[in-house]
């Protein structure tokens, strides 16, 4: 399949969360985002979500540095040549340091685009199999532990598959503790993003007695070496979300030690090819790996879906439905979750068809880039 991008087109959008959403490092209201639009000389439209927040505070990334790093860099490299298979952009874009969710954003999009080409859903062009997922759901810190236990309540009746509490020093043990009491059996874990350091060692091992099923990202989010020392301290699996950004860093932690589980999000490792990659790696290691959430709208929840369906995603992931964040999403028809399960749609690429009116309602501002034809 030879694709030859004729026209790219860059959105900003601005949609409001339901409810703010609060991790140890801020909270999030308003979700700004860009999403891309690759077109091809047929006319066919591949769509691309960059998960990319407006502050620094997750990664260094941020929806102007992506914006920046697409105009400036990535559009160009993507209009140089034919693509052939989206293999050959994620290696072109190797020339281009970091700056993952900017890359994963125009990957996906030229994803999206190949496997509508050839007329297959995308999660097959990946290599998946499941034809329906289990998702949990990510809970924000909250003003109260009883607001905290009547949300998780009311998550528990909905069906979703595992409870992730975010925790912070001062929100953590006696938090958890109220949880297990009132949810002895519920499957739960925690995610610190980062919020404490190796001086914390007793708090951590304080966790292991409520049996979670992991420990998200408890140290720096650039560290390997001190997640290799504490994971041995503790009895909870460590399960690595900031720390992963690229298949060097899966195969170094699985070295170290560092972790027993990967959270995969395919922005932060810089796209799905690498996502298939980290995924292998981890199925031969016998390490399990689950896909993250970063609030994403219809389009990047369409490619967590699909890349969820590669058989060593074991674990429950954060795609919850569309109607957990927003009042109207971007995608016709939107996420739904039945029982803890999302039925992967069969339709070509995404599997859902971007809702252009709506895309149009939450547009800041938008900008095409097209490919200069030979004279
Ligand atoms: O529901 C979701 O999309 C997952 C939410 C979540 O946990 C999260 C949201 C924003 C930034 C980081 C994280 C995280 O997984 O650490
Ligand atoms: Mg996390």
């Amino acid at each position: 399949m030879r694709l030859e991008i004729d026209y790219i087109i860059l959105r900003y959008l601005q949609m409001e969360l339901k409810a703010p959403f609060t991790t140890s490092f801020g909270t999030f209201q308003t979700k700004e985002f860009i999403l891309v639009e690759a077109v091809d000389s047929n006319g066919v439209s591949g769509w691309g979500e960059s998960v990319a927040f407006s502050a620094p505070w997750y990664s260094e990334e941020t929806v102007k540095t992506n914006w920046h790093m697409l105009e400036d860099f990535l559009i160009p490299l993507a209009f140089a040549e034919p693509i052939d298979h989206p293999s050959e952009l994620s290696k072109r874009f190797g020339a281009i340091r970091q700056n993952h969710m900017a890359k994963a954003a125009l990957e996906g999009a030229v994803w999206d685009l190949y496997a509508k080409r050839l007329g297959v859903p995308l999660y097959q062009a990946l290599g998946g199999t499941k034809r329906e997922i289990e998702v949990g759901v990510s809970i924000g810190i909250q003003p109260t532990v009883d607001e905290l236990l009547r949300i998780i309540e009311r998550y528990v009746t909905q069906g979703y598959r595992r409870m992730k509490v975010k925790i912070k020093p001062g929100w953590d043990v006696g938090v958890i503790r109220e949880v297990r009491r009132v949810f002895p059996d519920v499957p739960l874990m925690a995610d610190a993003n980062s919020a404490y350091t190796l001086a914390d060692v007793e708090r951590l091992k304080a966790l292991d007695e409520f049996g979670l099923m992991m420990i998200e990202q408890p140290l720096a989010a650039d560290d390997l070496v001190d997640h290799a020392q504490l994971q041995p301290l503790l009895k909870t699996p460590i399960c690595l979300d900031e720390s992963i950004r690229s298949f060097d860093d899966a195969r170094k932690a699985l070295h170290l030690g560092s972790c027993r589980i990967i959270n995969m999000k395919i922005g932060r490792i810089g796209g799905l090819q690498e996502a298939k990659h980290i995924h292998d790696l981890c199925r031969e290691h016998g390490v399990p790996v689950w896909c993250g959430g970063m609030l994403e709208a219809g389009v990047g929840r369409a490619h967590n879906i699909a890349i969820t369906t590669l058989e060593n995603f074991t674990l429950p992931g954060d795609t919850a439905a569309s109607s957990h964040y927003w009042e109207r999403d971007i995608i016709v028809p939107e996420v739904e979750v039945h029982n803890g399960l999302i039925r992967v749609p069969d339709a070509p690429g995404i599997g859902y068809e971007v809702d252009r009116r709506q895309v149009e309602r939450y547009t800041q501002f938008a900008k095409v880039y097209r490919r200069s034809l030979p004279a």
